[in-house]
């Protein structure tokens, strides 16, 4: 666990970049610092590592004090990852990832093994290894930048909006992937960010900063879209806060309708009533969507519309569930088993009556 006891930091010319910020972020875990530019975000992630000293107040690692080792010595057991990854441009790929442990003193082949397999866990290709930083995109750049930070297997890891500078459909992949890491690594992070979207897709806990150094509230993200502790966190949540609560409402206890669920193997007259029918294969797997009125012989005849997205019954979320709706033809979300098979449908009202954490139903604010 790091622990912030009443961390102040003020720079010579007045500016306080930390007022009196107290704060845990536990082991194994995802701690998310959020909020306004010149919050004191980074200035508060750089006084674990050293790069940053407190005025008053101390940072324990564990409960040790983090001026009790030598910068180097400490950072050794951090690792750190920073926008634009940061790479030495004139070292390889590999010599990259492997810096802590040459300067750990491992031997290269061990160094370089090293390399190769965490290249393969961020998801680069091995043949890039020999490659040098420019003949690589940003997105591929940003994954180096992460295996280096990963190299000596540090406890701590502490990032510094290291995603913020490539696309968003790029964004969105590393996220993924970072999240499928964590999952199998449980590294005590802490994670800065100015986007309110990727603090909570990614934080366990969120800790809003606002100008002036001033921690306003420490939550986990449920918590925070749920209750807001004042106007200007509302405010920075934005105005989409009742659409995000859906993204922590389970599917599991929806009721999913049979009704526009037929095999290919049904007549379309029978279904004439319906304005919408789901074509499923023998495995109930959806085939796709089609209006029944009109078509002759069985539904396996008619003329399909692509199924569109579906949810993962009780694994996705209401808001996975309610973008299949929109999205559908039909106006129904699909909602499939973990063999693809469906169980039912939903309309996008019935999603909207879920109860979601923390709250009667969702809000709109907006
Ligand atoms: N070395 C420094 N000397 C003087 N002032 C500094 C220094 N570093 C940061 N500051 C000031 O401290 C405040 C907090 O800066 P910090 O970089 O921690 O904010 P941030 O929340 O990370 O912002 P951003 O999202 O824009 O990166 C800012 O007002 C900044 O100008």
């Amino acid at each position: 666990m790091i622990t912030f006891e009443g961390v102040t930091k003020r720079y010579p010319g007045g500016t306080v970049a930390l007022d009196d910020v107290s704060l845990e972020c536990p082991t194994g875990r995802i701690t998310v610092f959020v909020g306004t530019s010149g919050g004191g975000k980074t200035t508060a992630l750089r006084t674990i590592n050293r790069m940053v000293e407190p005025t008053s107040g101390r940072v324990l690692i564990d409960g040790e004090d983090v001026r009790e080792k030598r910068p180097a010595e400490l950072r050794r057991g951090i690792g750190y990852v920073i926008q634009h990854a940061g790479l030495f441009p004139h070292r390889t790929i590999e010599d990259n990832i492997a810096t802590v442990p040459y300067l750990l003193g491992w031997n290269k082949k061990k160094a370089r093994e090293r390399a190769l397999e965490l290249m393969e866990r961020v998801g680069l290709d091995r043949t890039m290894a020999k490659r040098y930083p420019f003949q690589l995109s940003g997105g591929q750049q940003q994954r180096v930048g992460v295996a280096r930070a990963l190299a000596a297997d540090p406890p701590v890891m502490l990032m510094d909006e290291p995603f913020s500078a490539v696309d968003p459909v790029v964004r969105a992949e590393l996220q993924d992937e970072f999240l499928r890491l964590q999952d199998e690594l449980h590294k005590t992070i802490v994670f800065v960010t100015h986007d309110i979207d990727e603090a909570i897709k990614l934080g366990d806990k969120i800790a809003v900063f606002q100008t002036g150094g001033k921690l306003v509230q420490v939550d986990s993200p449920e918590d925070l879209l749920a209750h807001p502790a004042d106007d200007f966190v509302a405010g920075f949540i934005g105005q989409n806060r009742g659409i995000r609560t859906l993204s922590f409402a389970t599917t599991s206890g929806l009721r999913l309708s049979d009704d526009a669920v037929r095999p290919g193997s049904a007549a379309a007259a029978d279904a004439a009533g319906l304005d919408w029918v789901l074509v499923v294969d023998d495995e109930r797997r959806p085939l796709g969507w089609t209006r029944p009125a009109g078509v002759e012989g069985t539904l396996a005849e008619a003329r399909l519309d692509p199924v569109g997205a579906t949810f993962r019954v009780g694994a996705d979320s209401v808001r996975v569930a309610l973008d299949a709706a929109v999205l559908s033809p039909a106006g129904l979300a699909v909602g499939v088993d973990g063999d693809g098979a469906v169980v039912g449908t939903a309309a996008g009202t019935d999603l909207l009556a879920v109860p979601t954490h923390g709250s009667s139903g969702p809000e709109d604010d907006g």
